[in-house]
């Protein structure tokens, strides 16, 4: 699904009201009602709800939601915030339609903010995408008593504050909102990290948006919805055989990290590998023939580090390299020549993206439109180097794939897909449970086996990142998010493709 900027959200709006031959008020209606349909599953009536309402639409949603809160019996208080002379003509006429029964104060100054009760829900409705300056004066007074208040603040659209697509400048208040409850679709400050404090957990209302405005909006920003990748996933033929599914090859493991060529392989076969071959350091041969046996092992000349390809690397139709392979010397020179001379894909991870981030003359060597890196944040920061913020390591992401022609997948909560051609996906499956050791490698595997399988490499990273999350997901049902391993996001896989599937 398309991520919009704040802009083209106000156009989509537009668009609709124009389509619908309804009026903007129609629209908010709509809108609070789809935030108050949310709202009544989450809180009870019991619960007194404070709604602070800003200038501009934004404040009108939090005037119609006030009305509509007080129909279902919610004692319900509205506090206008500012100079509201300037108001929106929406913002108007929700306050004109406000029930005089439910109380509502100015806050004109400092002076007027006063402490909340305990218990209460606090409903922010300040500033939505509209915002266009960081926030200070009377209103950041306001966001900051909120912040300081320890009461469970729920946001409409946005935290108010935070930029919708751009980075916050550093001065300006930001609510920090337990639930940031969104139309339509989520907005490109959620997916990153260093909003997770102002967003709090994000949940999407429909408000029906032109479908035909979203279809037709030119993007390079994606989320990922199971809508998007189940038609990916293509059925085995019935007369098919191993030899259709890819041979894969697996350069992993190192002294003391055989466990990550295990993880890595196991989960190549789990996700649909024809055959797969692993080469490891000679002392984790054995290892890997009783862990792995579905998988054939090659014992590298070298006991401790990788130090060679095997004779015939063309058989592979793609070569993951990197689990557990450490950074010798003799790891490094196998790696350029793996560069130099591989004609299939690869799916590079962990050591092996450390080895060719610290080397430009093997970026040089990058062969174009067949790698794949799966960094984490700090293996990224060794490849494509440190930015000023989160924003900017998008865009840092999105040159370093042009340059070098290749994909990016940086692992995280939104794992974030950056590719040759300019788009960002952020991937929606995962949670902290998979914030553990091994859960890389176990990627690795899957990606490479779906570039094994013929998928093409965009694919291949959309579905190897969403059904790693998937399984994820589903592990943590069974297991919790404390006790979660990487064992039990690869036992999880099988349940994972199953859910895609049907
Ligand atoms: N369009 C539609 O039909 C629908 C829209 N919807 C809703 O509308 C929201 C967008 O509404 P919006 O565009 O009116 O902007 P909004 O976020 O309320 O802020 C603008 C106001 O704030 C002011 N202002 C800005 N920054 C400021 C600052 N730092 N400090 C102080 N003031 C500041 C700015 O004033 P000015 O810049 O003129 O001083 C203006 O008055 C959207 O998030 C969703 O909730 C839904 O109902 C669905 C239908
Ligand atoms: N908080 C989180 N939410 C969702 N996914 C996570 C989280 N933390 C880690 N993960 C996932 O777990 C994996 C961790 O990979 P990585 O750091 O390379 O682990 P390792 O090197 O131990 O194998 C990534 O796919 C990442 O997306
Ligand atoms: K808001």
């Amino acid at each position: 699904m398309k991520l919009l900027s704040a802009a083209q959200t106000r156009e989509a709006d537009a668009f609709t009201i124009k389509e619908e031959g309804m009026s903007s008020s129609d629209l908010m209606e709509r809108a609070a009602r789809a935030f108050v349909g949310w709202f009544e599953n989450k809180f009870q009536p019991t619960q007194a709800v404070h709604i602070f309402c800003g200038p501009g639409n934004n404040g009108g949603d939090g005037l119609a939601v006030a009305r509509l809160l007080q129909q279902r019996n919610y004692a319900v208080q509205v506090y206008l915030v500012g100079d509201n002379s300037k108001a929106s003509a929406d913002f108007k006429l929700n306050l004109e339609r406000l029930p005089q029964e439910i109380p509502h104060q100015h806050l004109k100054e400092k002076q007027d903010i006063t402490a909340l009760p305990e218990g209460a829900c606090v409903v922010d409705a300040l500033f939505g995408t509209g915002l266009n300056r960081p926030v200070s004066g009377l209103y950041a007074e306001v966001i900051n008593s909120l912040n300081g208040s320890n009461l469970t603040i729920t946001a409409i659209d946005m935290p108010s504050g935070l930029y919708t697509d751009s980075q916050t400048p550093a001065e300006g208040a930001i609510v920090q909102a337990n639930y940031t409850v969104s139309f339509q679709l989520p907005k490109l400050a959620f997916f990153l990290p260093q909003h997770e404090a102002f967003v709090g957990e994000w949940h999407i209302v429909p408000i029906g948006l032109s479908d035909s405005f979203i279809a037709a909006v030119e993007t390079r920003l994606y989320f990922t919805t199971p809508q998007d990748v189940r038609h990916l996933l293509r059925p085995r033929k019935k007369f098919s055989h191993k030899g259709l599914y890819g041979h894969a090859l697996l350069l992993s493991g190192g002294f003391g990290k055989m466990g990550a060529a295990v993880l890595a392989a196991r989960a190549c076969l789990r996700a649909g590998v024809g055959l797969l071959t692993i080469q490891v350091p000679a002392t984790g041969y054995t290892v890997l023939q009783t862990a792995v046996p579905e998988a054939m092992t090659l014992a590298d000349k070298h006991r401790r580090h990788l130090s060679e390809l095997p004779k015939e690397t063309d058989k592979f139709d793609v070569i993951g390299v990197g689990p557990g392979i450490g950074t010798e010397r003799v790891t490094k020179t196998a790696l350029g020549q793996l560069l130099a001379t591989a004609s299939q894909p690869l799916v590079v991870d962990a050591d092996a993206i450390n080895i060719i981030g610290s080397s430009d003359k093997l970026k040089g060597q990058l062969p174009p439109d067949k790698v794949i890196f799966t960094p984490h944040p700090k293996e990224f920061e060794r490849l494509v180097g440190k930015s000023n913020n989160e924003y900017d390591r998008l865009y840092d992401m999105l040159d370093f794939c042009r340059v070098y022609r290749c994909y990016v997948v940086l692992k995280g909560n939104n794992t974030t897909i950056g590719t040759p051609d300019g788009k960002i996906f952020f991937n929606t499956t995962g949670n902290a449970g998979m914030a553990t050791g091994g859960t890389g490698d176990v990627l690795t595997g899957i990606v490479t086996a779906l570039v094994g399988q013929n998928y093409s490499l965009e694919e291949a990273c959309l579905l190897g990142v969403y059904l790693h999350g998937l399984a994820g997901d589903l592990a943590l049902k069974a297991v919790g998010e404390i006790s979660m391993t990487a064992s039990d996001v690869i036992d999880f896989l099988p349940q994972a493709f199953l859910k895609l599937q049907a």
